[in-house]
């Protein structure tokens, strides 16, 4: 059994039933689930009310972010390059349908009714004055009841032209961390507390269907949550989203073959956020927009608006929840802006699959003969440094679908690591970083705001966010069925509390997105290699020449090399690791603890048959046994 999914417009409003019966047959279906030892399982439990070692106040985490020096200009107040003052209604959409839809997805599960929406900034005249459905009499700012109150509606800004955003990010207020105009024009922004993803409080409710198709257990990042708490949390967000005076809306797309994407909608309460996903994910045109219709699945991100820890299975202040059934996500206590974008990542491993449609985590380049290569790895072992190569065409750099038809890019942006990112060894990515471009976590000098990639003051994990459509050419899906090469790396991840490269395996080099268990994306990527002749070759972009310590990352240099070669067919053994290791020995003895620790992580996964045949498993089970 699986979800009845529609792929065309639905030009349908959400039923406003829906909410409370559906809650209330859910509590029927659904006994509360208890989490092992009462919820309070070393697995799923953590604290984050731990001090942080580089900040504790937020006006900390702001110093943290400028870097003193002496001002050379004097600064012209806040407007620098790129930035307008200008305001005004965006895309001349059919408002009112676009503010139904709206209301709908803002309802309260509990109240039944949406709220009074007004669309455009309330900061800016020039934008009441647009409004279709603007009442005679504007509310006064102050007015606490939601019943009451109306919220503006910022629906899919841009990040130029003649549209507030640029007046919104500079009056979010004091209470708000601001995004920064920097040097180049990229907009500089504080993730606050949370600067990576936080897996730990990621749950998937668990209802009849996701019971029976999604990987549980020991293993699988999906931690259970049932129905009636994801509701609780659901009306968290709402509330407080409606509590606020504007609110952003993005309705975008994701996935480039027209045939398998989706619509999505997000909705968020800080400017960052709706940049970085109007970078992220594909921007309609003005009349998609205007047919948009009713979403397949919305986010609701809170942001620094934390879950109660009194809730069912809440084990800090930050939640992540997705629930399948309902197409919604809700975000809680985390501002970090990967965590909608690898939120949707994990709607597509559930939907594409169904479609007989691998999603990879993946970066994706295609060569001028139309040769296409896949990167596999896991946060960090350079999927969108190495897909990014000035003599290929990019298709993508994290998150892609490999069909019937071709290799399609989910999204419609990137987003970078820019730790030590320097011009000269990664050009176009340091050429994408200007205005409209989000960078996440980065620390600048507060009087001539250039940003300072070396400074790890706020966090390693400091990020860029560009569309795709900065790069000149707008290529997003590689058609043809002409060989693919696939590669493989390995280092550690992205995640909060992860500092150091540890040994470490993850499922599809990305367990913490997938929904269903890993082999059934095993045997799908083994049918398409074969079907299609890939070749896969094993590139280490991690420590070479001895263990961590005392060998050294590989240069980045060397790895575009490497890859260069493999692309014009240069012999395997010239690219033998053993031949970089001056202590043969030590080689050989990483080599076979390397190979125990493949063995044991395997033994997770023996168990699993696809379908009734056992058969992959066995054969992939007995290719780690001879490999030893
Ligand atoms: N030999 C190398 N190959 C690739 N990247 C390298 C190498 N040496 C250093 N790096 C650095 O490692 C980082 C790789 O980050 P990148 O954004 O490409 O990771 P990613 O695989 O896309 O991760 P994520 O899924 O988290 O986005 C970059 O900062 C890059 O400069
Ligand atoms: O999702 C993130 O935070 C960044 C990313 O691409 C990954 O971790 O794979
Ligand atoms: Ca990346
Ligand atoms: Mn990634």
């Amino acid at each position: 059994m699986f979800y009845a999914w529609k792929w065309r417009e639905r030009e349908t409003k959400i039923p406003v039933e829906t909410s409370v019966s559906r809650a209330a047959a859910a509590r029927d279906a659904l006994p509360r689930i208890t989490t092992e030892k009462g919820g309070k399982s070393t697995d799923v439990c953590h604290d984050d009310t731990a001090p942080r070692v580089n900040f504790q106040t937020i006006d900390e985490l702001h110093s943290l972010q400028k870097k003193r020096s002496a001002p050379t200009t004097p600064l012209r107040d806040g407007s620098a390059s790129g930035v307008s003052g200008t305001s005004g209604p965006t895309t001349p959409v059919s408002s009112e349908t676009m503010l139904q839809s709206v209301s709908a997805s803002l309802a309260s599960l509990t109240r039944e009714t949406g709220p009074k929406l007004i669309r455009g900034d309330p900061t800016s005249a020039a934008n009441v004055a647009h409004v279709p459905v603007t009442p005679t009499s504007l509310p006064t700012a102050d007015v606490s009841d939601s019943g009451l109150k109306f919220t503006h509606i910022l629906h899919n800004l841009s990040p130029a032209g003649n549209n507030p955003l640029n007046v919104t990010v500079l009056n979010q207020g004091p209470n708000l961390i601001l995004i920064v105009v920097t040097s180049t024009g990229a907009l500089a922004t504080l993730s606050g507390a949370k600067t990576g993803r936080s897996p730990k409080d990621k749950r998937v409710v668990k209802d009849e269907t996701t019971e029976a198709e999604l990987w549980w257990g020991k293993g699988s990042p999906n931690i259970e949550m049932d129905e009636q708490t994801f509701l609780v949390n659901r009306e968290r967000a709402v509330d407080y989203l409606n509590s606020l005076d504007k609110v952003f809306v993005n309705d975008q797309y994701l996935n480039w073959d027209p045939e398998n994407r989706i619509k999505v909608r997000i909705v968020s309460a800080r400017a960052y956020h709706s940049l970085f996903m109007h970078n992220m994910c594909i921007r309609p045109t003005p009349e998609e927009l205007e047919n948009f219709g009713t979403p397949d699945f919305t986010i609701y991100n809170a942001g620094k608006f934390p879950c109660n820890r009194f809730t069912h299975y809440m084990t800090s202040s930050t939640s992540v929840d997705i629930n399948l059934g309902r197409r919604e996500m809700v975000i809680l206590g985390t501002q970090y802006a990967g965590e909608m974008k690898k939120g949707l990542f994990g709607v597509m491993h559930y939907l594409m699959p169904k479609r007989k449609i691998l999603s990879l985590h993946s970066g994706c380049n295609m060569g001028k003969d139309g040769d296409v290569a896949l990167f596999f790895g896991l946060s960090g072992t350079g999927k969108t440094t190495l897909s990014t190569d000035h003599n290929r065409y990019l298709i993508g750099d994290d998150e892609h679908c490999w069909s019937e038809t071709g290799v399609s890019n989910i999204e419609g942006g990137c987003y970078a690591k820019c730790i030590d990112l320097a011009r000269e060894k990664e050009p176009d990515i340091w050429n994408a970083i200007k205005f409209g471009t989000v960078l996440e976590n980065v620390v600048f000098d507060e009087h001539t705001r250039e940003v300072d990639y070396t400074d790890k003051s706020v966090t390693e994990n400091t990020r860029a966010a560009y569309p795709m459509s900065t790069f000149r050419t707008r290529r997003y899906r590689a058609l043809d069925h002409t060989r693919r090469t696939g590669y493989t790396a390995l280092v550690a991840g992205t995640e909060e509390g992860v500092k150091e490269p540890r040994a470490t395996f993850s499922a599809c080099f990305g367990a913490a997105f997938i929904m269903l268990h890993p082999t059934k994306y095993a045997a799908m990527l083994a049918e398409k290699m074969q079907a299609q002749g890939a070749t896969g070759w094993l590139v280490n972009t991690g420590w070479s020449g001895g263990s961590y310590g005392s060998g050294s990352r590989i240069k980045l240099a060397y790895t575009r090399k490497i890859i260069d070669a493999i692309h014009s067919g240069v012999p395997s053994e010239i690219l033998e690791p053993i031949n970089a290791w001056e202590d043969k020995m030590a080689y050989e003895d990483t080599l076979l603890k390397l190979a125990g620790l493949f063995k044991s992580n395997f033994e997770t996964f023996t168990s699993h048959k696809i379908g009734d045949d056992g058969k992959l498993t066995e054969e992939i089970l007995q290719l780690v046994l001879t490999s030893e």
